[in-house]
């Protein structure tokens, strides 16, 4: 059902495939986020031509609307969606605590109020794995206990026990064979509880590890030492996941640092905020100084966008034109989709060190 084929390793970066019931997914790979069963402002069609082979799914945001049962009365998340590829759903565990008006977290749930309408809502292991069963993703994660930084370490190594203990329960009812279940290392920035969290966690029968508690504020070198220091530990024949992340500078630095998927609201977000992403830099397009500028985006890009000039593109997001943000997502995905495909190349060429000392260099970075 699933297997994750490791083809080429170079420099610390992995070239690989991840094999799942509905399609392969290319790895290093970008996985673009439709938290409420869509990838905002763009429609399937539009989000399969960025290259994506696996999008992701909130599973906080799809509880509390439409609700899971009526995604399954729908069909499940892929019919209902339109996207026959991989869909990956997070366990919540984020959300909760971010989003949601968090009430408590006990040994037995982490229980909230819907930031929707208030309603108190109970999340166990057991029933984000229900709920994530009922939209019928590929793949589904366990529920970990996220805390905002800066934390002490004993509350750092209490929620990285109940994470541990959290995922042990995720995996006695995650039985479908063909939902994927993945792990998440939790351990703040601390090497040695990283470890210990990526051991024991890769001691049980995962597909998959994703490395959590990252991009919560952190400096871009916390990130990278902790990402480095994790997946040290973790199994090499398997799939890992760095949730939330992030710039294309930081996908390159934890590419070379042995992670292969990576989700992040970014490209979207920042698309529809009018930043893009280019091989210069990002840019802002509502700026005066685009006004005039018949240049796209970016000269080689097939995107949306590209075939528009800077100048009409900030003329709509003055204007307020639901085009602006449309166009600018369907480009930054572009981009981000083309970055991964580079870097496998790069990686199949034994070049990668080179191609993203090239990459950084165009952003303003020197590698670290
Ligand atoms: C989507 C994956 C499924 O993961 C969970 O349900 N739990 C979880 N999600 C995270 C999401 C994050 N986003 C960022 N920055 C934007 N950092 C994150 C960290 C975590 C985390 O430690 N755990
Ligand atoms: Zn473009």
């Amino acid at each position: 059902m699933f297997r994750f084929d490791l083809q080429h390793e170079c420099d610390g970066a992995r070239r690989g495939v991840f094999h799942t019931p509905r399609g392969d997914v290319q790895t290093p790979g970008f996985m673009p986020v439709g938290t409420v069963g869509t990838v905002k402002g763009l429609t399937i069609d539009q989000v399969a031509a960025t290259g994506a082979d696996m999008i992701l799914g909130n599973t906080y945001h799809l509880r509390l609307r439409p609700g899971h049962e009526t995604v399954a009365r729908l069909g499940g998340l892929h019919k209902m969606c339109g996207w026959d590829g991989p869909i990956l759903t997070d366990s919540g565990g984020f959300q909760v605590f971010s989003l949601g008006a968090l009430n408590r977290v006990t040994e037995h749930a982490a229980t909230f109020r819907s930031h929707l309408d208030g309603a108190k809502i109970e999340l166990t292991p057991e029933h984000s794995i229900e709920i994530q069963q009922a939209l019928g993703s590929d793949v589904a994660m366990v529920l970990d206990h996220v805390i905002a930084l800066p934390a002490s370490a004993t509350e750092v190594e209490d929620a990285l026990a109940r994470s541990i203990r959290w995922a042990k329960r995720c995996r006695d009812v995650a039985d479908r064979p063909e939902q994927a279940l993945f792990a998440i290392v939790q351990g703040g920035l601390d090497p040695v509880l990283r470890r210990q969290c990526a051991t024991e966690l890769a001691s049980m029968p995962f597909e998959g590890y994703a490395v959590g508690g990252l991009s919560v504020g952190e400096t871009p070198e916390e990130m990278y030492a902790t990402a480095a220091i994790t997946t040290e530990y973790l199994p090499p024949e398997k799939p890992r996941y760095l949730m939330g992340v992030g710039t294309p500078r930081d996908l390159l630095e934890n590419i070379a640092r042995g992670i292969d998927l990576f989700d992040c609201v970014m490209p979207t977000r920042n698309g529809r905020n009018a930043l893009a992403f280019t091989d210069e830099g990002p840019i802002k397009l509502r700026n005066a100084v685009h006004r005039e500028d018949t240049r796209p985006v970016m000269e080689d890009c097939v995107c949306l966008a590209c075939r528009h000039s800077r100048g009409y593109l900030r003329h709509l997001f003055n204007a307020n034109e639901m085009l602006g943000p449309i166009l600018l997502s369907h480009h930054n995905l572009m981009y981000y989709g083309r970055l991964m495909r580079e870097a496998r190349a790069a990686i199949e060429a034994g070049q990668f060190s080179e191609f993203a000392t090239m990459k950084l260099r165009g952003w303003g970075f020197e590698p670290m």
